[in-house]
């Protein structure tokens, strides 16, 4: 798993106030591709305006845009404090608030607010009902998959053990193994490709290793359980009331709860586009040096295959598309949040779900970080790192 870093949080664009599908920014690289909404199976016509498509705000939004000046080159000092209601516009099922109670900057980078990943282009995603075999999903049972004596065919994916408790947290065994394998990886965790998807078209043509992560297995469509059934966490969304709100460490806006969440709730998706390995190097290029990125690789199975081909290498961007999942910033090892991977429309695990756990209890008000997995003296990224302030005991920026 890797994110790229981006520059300093100075450089986004600025914030006026208002948010969520309000961008101002030409949404020309969409028109003529395909975009589908995995979990809701709604697709979008290639020819439809996509500021018309994300949460039918555009119309407003445009009506909202500031006249005179483009808000990416006004003044960035305004409302002080400033606190928003919900940025998702009700994208989402609960409201995500946002506040700003340390200064009256209030920039914010501009960027579409979605609740469910977006494909977009070439990048292959397979949702069809058809690929799903009877061991892979439990036909024959109904009400609450949890409730039943027997784990079904669901639970195979972690060796016959349902991963969420009837409490809907994280089974503590699953999850603490999990903070083991990731805090402290062991070599044989770690997948060598033989061609690596990741340094094909480079000069350097090494595989640096994936770490070869457990799944998450929810119940879905195929299941004959009901929608309620305790075996679908992460499809029902978030439910922690989350904020965004200025850091006073200078590491932009974050995110953290409005109430305090047990040690394995779930959080919230990590949200974007789904694009393929070869598009997020294009855009890579575009962008070096230039804003933020947040690209993640869907990288948690690249072992299933000896040679992944391009349009099966897939990573999420949520720099133009995303949810609140975009503003979690990075902690170098301690976080309080993990990211698991979750299967739930397709057992094809090159296109998956990256769902945030909490690792311990967090306090109400805490900041929510995860560890991006950065390699901060990897000079060969063509995204310069930031510099980093997580304040960890453990902190890999050694310039820090
Ligand atoms: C995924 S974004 C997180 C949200 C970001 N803070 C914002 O305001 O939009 C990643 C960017 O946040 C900043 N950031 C995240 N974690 C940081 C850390 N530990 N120290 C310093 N900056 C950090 C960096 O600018 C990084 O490129």
């Amino acid at each position: 798993m890797e994110i790229n870093g981006g520059d300093d949080f100075s450089s986004g664009s600025n914030f006026d106030g208002d948010f969520g599908g309000c961008n101002n920014y030409n949404p020309l690289p969409y028109s003529g591709k395909q975009l589908i909404f995995p979990n809701s199976g709604k697709s979008v016509h290639p020819n439809q305006n996509i500021s018309k498509i994300i949460n039918g705000l555009s119309e407003k939004c445009l009506e909202e845009q500031p006249k005179g000046p483009s808000s990416s080159t006004m003044a960035t000092q305004n409302n002080y404090p400033l606190h928003i209601g919900d940025i998702t516009k009700g994208a989402e099922s609960v409201q995500i608030s946002l506040a700003n109670d340390l200064d009256g900057f209030n920039e914010l980078p501009k960027f579409f607010y979605i609740a469910e990943n977006i494909v977009y282009k070439d990048a292959h995603v397979n949702f069809s009902l058809a690929r799903i075999s009877d061991d892979n999903c439990c036909s024959q049972c109904f009400g609450d998959c949890l409730a039943s004596d027997l784990p079904c065919a669901c639970a195979c994916e972690t060796r016959g053990v349902f991963a969420y408790t009837r409490e809907g947290l994280l089974n503590e065994k699953f999850l603490d193994e999990y903070i083991e394998m990731i805090w402290e990886p062991k070599r044989k965790d770690y997948y060598y490709c033989e061609e690596c998807p990741l340094e094909r078209g480079k000069r350097r043509k090494k595989c640096e290793g994936h770490l070869c992560r457990k799944f998450i297995k929810e119940c879905w469509s195929k299941c004959g359980c009901s929608k309620k059934c305790g075996n679908r966490i992460v499809q029902r969304g978030i439910r922690a009331n989350l904020q965004v709100f200025k850091t006073y460490e200078r590491k932009g806006w974050g995110v953290r709860s409005l109430h305090a969440l047990k040690k394995g709730s779930f959080v919230c998706e990590y949200v974007g586009e789904i694009v393929t390995n070869l598009e997020l190097h294009e855009r890579n290029q575009r962008r070096a040096g230039k804003e933020h990125t947040y690209p993640v690789l869907l990288d948690a199975d690249w072992n299933s295959e000896r040679i992944l081909k391009d349009e099966e290498a897939l990573c999420l961007d949520a720099t133009e598309f995303g949810n609140v999942a975009r503003f979690i910033n990075h902690r170098c090892h301690d976080s309080n949040l993990i990211e698991i991977p979750v299967e739930i429309e397709t057992p094809d695990h090159h296109y998956y779900h990256l769902a945030f756990f909490t690792t311990r209890n967090v306090e109400a008000m805490e900041e929510l970080t995860w560890d991006y997995g950065i390699r901060f003296d990897d000079k060969t990224h063509p995204v310069k790192a930031f510099k980093c302030k997580c304040g960890s005991p453990y902190c890999r920026d050694r310039k820090a």
